[in-house]
């Protein structure tokens, strides 16, 4: 079987093209041997998500077509049900296919529009962030806004009132003044498993940098760190708004490169843009 290399922001991305093998399937155990760094498919990098292409699933009938249904599977293996950056490199291969410069990928949570904003970059309407401690979800009721997260041994006082948004997977947002004091990579498995959220969570390191500037770093669930995580910038600009920390369109720098949110006042709707790249092929 052949594959796509690819990456959004540097958020790398193993594409499998199922849509003519509805038979094709991986266990969790295959993602996580092909997705490992140094993985003799992947390579040194290795892919922090297995995307698989699939035709799409019917939808309601007042719903718009979408051109394809992704499946995404983190480097542990297991299914979830966003992913923004893959979102982007999905709707750039169908456009490159069609020739079209508008795509709408299907993924397990919702029916993503997609526009081309350049020959390398992908916008993605990420729809409504849901903000319920229901849908993070959270293990009990309480104000999303900003949540008291107990981290025992390494609480301290800049790791204090994350906010907490769902883009379709789970977000928990810090505000730090630095990466030197607070260690993402040593922090963010601490939150990823922490007993409040029921089906771990995504952890983003926000900085603050101006109103219209965020530093993010992300230790995503089931993966670890990563140069780019593209529900994580949308988290951050709206965990960041509702705290009155920045205005509404943002610039996000995470390692891997640069993303542009920007969280809609007329409709809710968190729209992000950014790169794409296709660093090559590889074969099973
Ligand atoms: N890289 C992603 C998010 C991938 C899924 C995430 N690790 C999860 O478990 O929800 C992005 O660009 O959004």
């Amino acid at each position: 079987m052949n594959f796509l290399i690819m990456n959004g922001a540097g958020n790398r991305f193993a594409v499998f093209d199922a849509r003519e093998r509805a038979d094709f399937s991986l266990s969790n155990a295959q993602v996580k041997v092909i997705c490992q760094p140094g993985s003799p498919a992947m390579g040194p990098l290795g892919a922090d998500q297995l995307i698989i292409l699939r035709q799409p699933k019917p939808t309601p009938s007042e719903a718009i077509d979408a051109d394809i249904f992704m499946e995404i599977r983190n480097r542990e293996g297991f299914e979830v049900d966003a992913c923004g950056n893959a979102t982007r490199c999905a709707a750039w291969l169908v456009m490159e296919e069609t020739g079209d410069d508008r795509a709408v990928v299907q993924t397990n949570d919702a029916l993503l529009s997609c526009t081309r904003t350049g020959p390398l970059s992908v916008a993605v309407d990420m729809g409504e962030p849901k903000l319920d401690w229901s849908q993070i979800p959270l293990k009990e009721p309480m104000h999303t806004h900003h949540i008291d997260v107990k981290l025992g041994p390494i609480d301290n006082p800049t790791l204090s009132n994350p906010g907490a948004v769902s883009m379709g997977n789970p977000h928990c947002v810090f505000f730090v003044e630095d990466f030197t004091t607070v260690k993402p990579h040593l922090a963010g498995p601490m939150v990823e498993f922490h007993p409040l959220f029921p089906e771990q969570v995504n952890v983003g390191f926000a900085r603050i940098d101006g109103p219209c500037k965020i530093r993010l770093k992300v230790w995503e669930r089931g993966v670890g760190m990563t140069q780019a995580c593209g529900t994580g910038a949308c988290a951050a600009v709206v965990a960041a708004h509702r705290q009155k920390r920045t205005d509404r369109m943002v610039e996000v720098e995470v390692d891997g490169g640069t993303l542009q949110i920007h969280w809609r006042g007329i409709d809710n709707h968190v729209i992000m843009s950014g790169p794409v790249e296709l660093e090559g092929r590889g074969k099973l």
